[in-house]
């Protein structure tokens, strides 16, 4: 499963080079995969949508649009079995005060909704802005498993920190 796990996470990459270099966060990307169906539910990448927006925000939003749902109700109509692959873990905290992507993947399960249970990413996040990111740990409290998946480190890295440099 880790050739399939590294197709999803090139393809969570793809995405977040689609993200707008800024030096005060990271450039990511994610999607959910139905792994039953193989089939990608939804897709989102840093600040794909207005506002200062995360790219797992992004992904749970845009479900929860299609279905007419709160971000809140979205784990109602999130399969068993699915899968949030990104490129970075979640974070736990954020500069901006703004909703930890921890807490909203933990969400996704309350309510006695299945939601998700399982995060795949390529890398953790670094120190730069909040220290070291104890998410790993709130999800696996949560039920949550975290799989870091090795092999795209560099890229994942450079893109995401593309506008952390003056010529990136
Ligand atoms: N997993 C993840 N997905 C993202 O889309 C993203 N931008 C980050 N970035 C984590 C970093 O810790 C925060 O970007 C800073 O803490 C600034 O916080 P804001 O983003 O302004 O809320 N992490
Ligand atoms: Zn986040």
């Amino acid at each position: 499963t880790t050739n399939k796990h590294l197709r999803y996470l090139s393809e969570a990459l793809e995405l977040a080079k689609k993200s707008p270099p800024k030096p005060t966060n990271f450039c990511v990307g994610a999607l959910l995969l139905d792994t039953v169906n193989d089939k990608v539910l939804s897709t989102g990448y840093t600040l794909e949508l207005p506002g200062n927006t995360h790219a797992e925000q992004c992904c749970l939003s845009k479900l929860a649009q299609e279905h007419n749902l709160s971000e809140e109700e979205v784990g109602k109509i999130i399969p068993e079995h699915a899968v949030l692959y990104t490129t970075m873990e979640p974070c736990f905290v954020r500069l901006s005060g703004n909703l930890p992507c921890v807490q909203r993947v933990l969400q996704t399960s309350s309510n006695g909704y299945h939601g998700i249970k399982s995060v795949v990413c390529g890398v953790k996040e670094p120190e730069t802005f909040v220290g070291e990111n104890k998410g790993r740990k709130a999800l696996a409290d949560g039920g949550v498993d975290v799989i870091y998946v090795t092999g795209l480190e560099d890229e994942i890295l450079k893109v995401a920190t593309a506008g952390h440099r003056e010529s990136s």
